[in-house]
């Protein structure tokens, strides 16, 4: 059975369940209450389709409904000085301010012309009038009002072609600006700063980009609007009620009209509404399964497990069946939702019978002529359109409003690592030969975590030394390195860097003096050259040292394999666009629609992105560790820290890399984690073995293989694998 609406259909019999009520009301008028006010409500739930649909209902609605509206209006009043602020800054971006008068006046001229318009319209129809009862014309005046009429017209397009070919500029003088803040207020902030989820969300409202205009542009525009659109309302106003003047009916007809439709219409604004909070969620299995079998076939991601695992058969079976259990059911909810907002009746027809009705009462003198009674009911249409315009620009205005507060508050966004203020390195000298690092005590939890990383963690490394840290699956080796680089800051203890505490350090010359190839590095999307390159900023511009540092990576051979060699992007950032006739679709004149030949004339492939093995990654991620720290000559950086950078490479490339490690890393300070032990740990000047986020033993390869502990059992357990 197909339960719509109303559940007492349903199985449960009843038509409406409170499920809860939440009583937080407050009498407290302070503004701190009148914002977090909530009034007194219960949930309503029905059943549309396979849709259970709750609603939250406000009991105390009548006595309240001025709170909401408060609350609203108090929003819109804080947000008022960051709107002056966005205004100015705007007038302040080159070029701008002229575009911006210029913009302004087309729109104060929009907003006027159709008031004009009406007094012309109002004069024509008079004359229309007396031409009917007097069979007379003016023909001069005629001319002269027609002439009028038709500039009206001219001008109305005149004003909005200079503001379409204004608002293009202006625009994308905002846009480059603004993205331009947005992209800084991204790259300022640190690692678990950006990684909370309110940073990220704030971020998110600031710097949505709605087709190619941004929260800024659409800011302005929607003030500039409601401006222009309230002009428009006065004026038509009060021109019409002067032309109505001299007829007995006239302004009262005018009057009644106007304020009819405009209190229809404003009553749908969303600042007199209490929006509607309601959920809909569906628990129906079958509807589920169709979805997540459509995702399946759809996502690209499952393809080759859907055919390695011959599930097409299967799945058309199983979804076959779930779509016959659904039946006609399987409305998504946007089917619901259209029909859950009824439109509001317009009374114009009702004004219309009234004053049909007075002129019968009055035949011998007709309180309002026809002319006037059309002309009216032309204004009034008019101004359901501005009503209509009031309320599209109006809907979600405090949303609006408030990202622009946010706009000047995600600058501001504290970083959760904080700033030192000792220069690095007093003396280049002290980077050369390596710099010395030092653990003392320290312990450490990751934010939110509950479990500590590291526990009271205790080594020393000297300038230029070979430090190998082995141990288990979440030992804390990866943690170590994320300390030394103050991705976060230990909790207890102290990290020299030099013989400094790091929290004293300037963050970027700390950063600058440590190269670091992260376990779980990653691969920007950006083109491969400049994945390599960006491992030192400063001599990013030279393609040789690129070359080199993928040379030495060994990823030089691979990328030029590539079609476009450096130059080659795994996932394109920005993809083809296509018309919107699909591929496959078979035209009018009968021929198919292939891109084929489109695709091949415009170099653009089928599948946009390159795919590069698990290996190629790593070497990748290899090569711009060493454009920082190796291919320098007089590199700036005194510590190499390198996190398992050998995991995903082949037996042959890892003991090349380590060799290359060795050989390159000349006097530099080198911190290593690994799993592996051998190749490395034989050369390493201490070992660290961990276990259990604690330093269990330390010392040489031969001291530990002597004291014959876990290091040594590991170690043995490793080489008899090649015995
Ligand atoms: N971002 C994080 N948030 C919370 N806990 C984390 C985070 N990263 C790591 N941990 C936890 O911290 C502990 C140490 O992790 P770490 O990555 O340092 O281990 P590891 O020795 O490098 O392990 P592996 O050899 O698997 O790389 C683990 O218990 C892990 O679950």
């Amino acid at each position: 059975m197909v339960c719509r609406k109303d559940d007492s259909l349903c199985r449960s019999g009843t038509k409406y369940h409170s499920i809860g009520g939440a009583s937080r009301s407050s009498s407290c008028p302070s503004r701190q209450h009148a914002l977090l006010y909530r009034p007194q409500t219960h949930i309503k739930r029905s059943r549309l389709g396979v849709w259970d649909f709750y609603e939250e209902i406000e009991v105390d609605r009548p006595r309240l409904a001025l709170a909401p509206l408060l609350a609203k209006l108090r929003e819109l009043v804080d947000c008022l000085p960051y709107l002056v602020r966005v205004f100015k800054d705007v007038l302040s971006i080159p070029g701008c301010a002229p575009l911006v008068l210029i913009y302004a006046m087309a729109q104060l001229g929009d907003a006027l012309v159709p008031a004009i318009a009406i007094w012309f319209q109002g004069q024509l129809l008079s004359i229309t009038q007396t031409a009917v009862e007097t069979r007379t014309v003016d023909k001069e005046r005629l001319l002269r009002i027609a002439a009028g009429r038709i500039a009206c017209t001219t001008a109305g397009f005149f004003f909005e072609r200079i503001q379409r070919t204004v608002e293009k500029p202006l625009n994308a003088h905002i846009r480059r600006w603004w993205a331009l803040h947005c992209f800084h207020a991204y790259a300022r902030l640190d690692y678990p700063t950006y990684n909370k989820t309110e940073v990220k969300r704030q971020l998110q409202d600031t710097t949505d980009d709605y087709y190619g205009q941004s929260v800024v542009w659409r800011t302005l525009e929607l003030v500039t609007d409601i401006v222009s659109i309230i002009t428009r309302l006065v004026a038509q106003t009060l021109v019409l009620v002067q032309v109505l003047r001299g007829q007995p009916d006239g302004p009262l007809l005018a009057v009644l009209t106007l304020s009819a439709e405009a209190v229809v219409y404003a009553a749908r604004m969303p600042v007199f509404q209490s929006a509607r909070i309601w959920l809909a969620r569906t628990v129906n299995d079958d509807f589920m399964k169709m979805k997540a079998w459509k995702n399946v076939v759809r996502d690209s991601s499952h393809r080759k497990e859907f055919v390695a695992g011959n599930l097409g058969e299967h799945a058309t079976a199983e979804f076959k069946k779930a779509s016959e259990r659904v039946g006609d059911k399987d409305a998504d909810w946007s089917e619901w939702e259209d029909q859950l907002y009824w439109p509001i009746p317009s009374i114009w027809a009702m004004i219309q019978i009234i004053f049909t009705f007075r002129a019968a009462q009055y035949p011998a003198s007709i309180p309002i002529s026809l002319a006037s009674l059309s002309l009216v009911q032309d204004a009034a249409t008019k101004f359901v359109w501005s009503f209509h315009a009031i309320i599209y620009r109006t809907r979600g205005i405090e949303h609006q409003l408030t990202a622009v507060k946010k706009v000047y508050e995600v600058v501001k966004i504290e970083n959760m690592v904080a700033e030192g203020t000792i220069p690095f390195p007093e003396e280049a000298s002290q980077i050369r030969s390596g710099v010395a690092l030092e653990f003392r005590n320290v312990s450490f939890k990751y934010p939110e975590a509950e479990k500590y990383a590291l526990r009271n963690i205790s080594f020393s490394v000297g300038p230029g030394e070979l430090c190998v840290i082995v141990g288990g699956n979440g030992s804390g080796k990866s943690t170590i390195l994320k300390l030394v680089t103050r991705l976060y800051d230990p909790e207890e203890g102290q990290i020299l860097f030099g013989g400094h505490d790091i929290r004293t350090l300037k963050l970027y010359d700390l950063r600058q003096a440590i190269s670091v190839l992260f376990q779980d590095y990653t691969i920007f999307p950006l083109s491969i050259r400049d994945n390599i390159a960006m491992g030192d900023p400063a001599t990013s511009y030279d393609d040789d040292r690129v070359r080199l540092a993928a040379r030495l990576a060994g990823a030089e051979t691979f990328v030029d394999k590539l079609p476009e060699g450096f130059n080659t992007y795994l996932d394109s950032p920005v993809s083809a666009e296509y018309s919107s006739t699909s591929e496959g679709d078979t035209l009018l004149t009968g021929r198919k629609v292939n891109y084929d030949a489109l695709r091949a004339a415009a170099g653009v492939k089928s599948t946009e992105a390159t795919a590069l093995s698990g290996g190629q990654q790593q070497r990748l991620a290899v090569a711009r560790t060493f454009m920082r720290s190796i291919v320098q000559e007089d590199s700036q950086v005194g510590l190499l820290l390198f996190d398992e950078p050998s995991a995903a490479l082949d037996p042959a490339a890892e003991h090349d890399l380590f060799e290359r490690l060795q050989k390159l890393r000349g006097n530099k300070t080198m911190v290593f984690s690994s799993h592996r032990f051998g190749n490395l740990t034989k050369h390493a000047d201490l070992i660290l073995y961990m276990d259990e986020s604690g330093i269990v033993e330390s010392g040489t390869h031969g001291a530990l293989l002597k004291s014959d502990g876990e290091y040594a059992r590991l170690w043995k357990l490793q080489a008899q694998a090649f015995i």
